[in-house]
């Protein structure tokens, strides 16, 4: 984990001192200032997990100064250190946000405490954040069940991805698992005791997204009657995932691109930078590489962010991990609701393999829910599924949209999982040479591996 950066707020040299060396000593990073002025411009321009700060100071005392760095952020402890020990500042300081109250001559080791209760209470209030931005509770997931060849590169690469610190960008149809995915890749990071936050840049204004993303200053504009801290700031020291990235406003790329790339951005309505410390994992479900070349997305940003890719194949192209896969999704729906294990026919796995799965695990996840609500029996059968109602497959499988390269993969990939895998009968009944069909598989599997 990384280190936590205190600002020692203090005009006594000896006492900084014997604070930053005490500190340092214990792994923390400390950064010192000697009034309220100096204090407010580092807290302005960094992200501190805590701040000790002497009652007294030059140019005013810390009841001019908390109210002050509380509107800058107000989720970071702030420990008073005072000689003054009267109870009427006590409560003044508490009701002002201070976190605690220490008082001179100082018990360094009695500090360390301290200081160490305000940084797990803080990094727990993190989390709670993080949690309460998703739309829904979070069970992990595994993202890697079966035994194809394609699940097992993705977890290949996978692993290899979550020990590094770079930007991530996942690909893959909708429905594929990429969110799963990403929040799999958190948390076997390095930042797995941090939070990790997700927004879905898709159907917002650019408005919107800068300030969730940014955050803005008290009076930034009409209706920002306090500051707010945005994603980027919150999920400090964490993760920040973007969903769709492929729909942000061309005008937001270059400020992503520079928090990227100096760790450092704005809130809306200041004028002063702030450190911040994110690892990106950004998934879309579009081709990037051509909405570079239509100038829908910056060519910068998509070098900066693509350094590792993956792409998340879809369940066509595994159908061999579908009956396992099924298994376990009807194994967590039966446990949600309370019932019975409920097993699918060998006739209702064939079904489930052949479907060319548009919609991919979401939909694999509807179908699935539908037979179950209709079967009274402990065994879903060929005929308890139906495909027919499912909205993806009611976009005609998304074919009218595909290339004619994509369609001619699509149709041969779907041949194939009709003839169990099979590519003598596949290429009989596509009428086309063996050698012929095992060049085009060939190709395509060399095409997924390049994503
Ligand atoms: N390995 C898995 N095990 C169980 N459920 C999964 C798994 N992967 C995905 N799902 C479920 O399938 C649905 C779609 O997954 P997810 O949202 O991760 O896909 P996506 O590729 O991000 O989709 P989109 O492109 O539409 O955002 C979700 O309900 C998710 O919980």
């Amino acid at each position: 984990m990384a280190k936590a950066k205190i600002l020692v707020v203090d005009d006594d040299e000896i006492i900084l001192f014997a604070i930053r060396d005490f500190l340092e000593l214990h792994g923390f990073i400390v950064d010192e200032a000697e009034t309220c002025a100096e204090a407010e411009i580092r807290y302005r321009a960094d992200v501190y997990d805590a701040v000790t700060l002497d009652y007294s100071l030059p140019d005013g005392n810390a009841i001019d100064l908390l109210p002050k760095l509380k509107a800058i952020d107000a989720r970071v402890p702030i420990i008073l250190l005072t000689a003054h020990g009267s109870i009427e500042l006590v409560v003044r300081a508490i009701q002002l946000g201070a976190e605690q109250f220490l008082v001179k001559p100082l018990d360094l080791p009695a500090l360390l405490v301290v200081l160490e209760r305000a940084l797990e209470n803080q990094q727990n209030r993190r989390k709670q954040l993080a949690r309460e931005s998703l739309d829904q509770p979070q069970r992990a997931v595994d993202p890697f069940i079966g035994h194809s060849a394609a699940i097992h590169r993705l977890e290949e690469q996978s692993r290899l991805a979550a020990a590094t610190e770079s930007p991530i960008l996942i690909q893959g149809e909708t429905g594929t698992g990429k969110s799963e995915l990403a929040r799999w890749l958190h948390r076997n990071s390095s930042r797995a005791s941090e939070p990790m936050l997700e927004l879905n840049c898709g159907g917002f204004s650019k408005d919107f997204l800068e300030t969730e993303l940014f955050g803005h200053e008290k009076g930034a504009f009409t209706g920002a009657v306090s500051a707010k801290i945005g994603l980027l700031e919150a999920a400090h020291r964490g993760t920040v995932f973007l969903d769709e990235i492929g729909d942000m406003d061309v005008q937001l790329q270059p400020k992503i691109l520079k928090a990227l790339e100096e760790k450092r951005f704005r809130r809306l309505g200041s004028v002063q930078d702030r450190k911040v410390d994110f690892r990106l994992i950004a998934a879309t479900h579009q081709k990037l590489d051509r909405l570079v070349q239509e100038q829908l997305f910056r060519s910068d940003l998509f070098y900066r962010i693509s350094a590792i890719q993956i792409y998340v194949p879809p369940l066509r192209e595994r159908a061999a991990d579908i009956p396992s896969f099924a298994q376990m999704l009807l194994n967590r729906l039966t446990a949600d609701c309370g019932r019975e294990t409920v097993h699918l026919t060998q006739a209702a796995l064939t079904k489930l393999q052949r479907h060319t799965w548009p919609g991919n695990i979401r939909e694999l996840r509807n179908v699935l829910e539908r037979a179950l609500m209709g079967a009274v029996a402990a065994v879903i059968d060929a005929e308890d599924l139906d495909f027919a109602s499912s909205p993806e497959s009611q976009k005609k499988n998304g074919l009218s949209s595909m290339t004619l390269k994509e369609l001619e993969r699509h149709f041969i990939i779907q041949v194939l999982n009709e003839e169990g895998g099979h590519v003598d009968r596949a290429a009989k009944r596509l009428d086309i040479p063996r050698s012929t069909l095992y060049q085009k598989l060939k190709t395509y599997g060399a095409e997924s591996s390049r994503f």
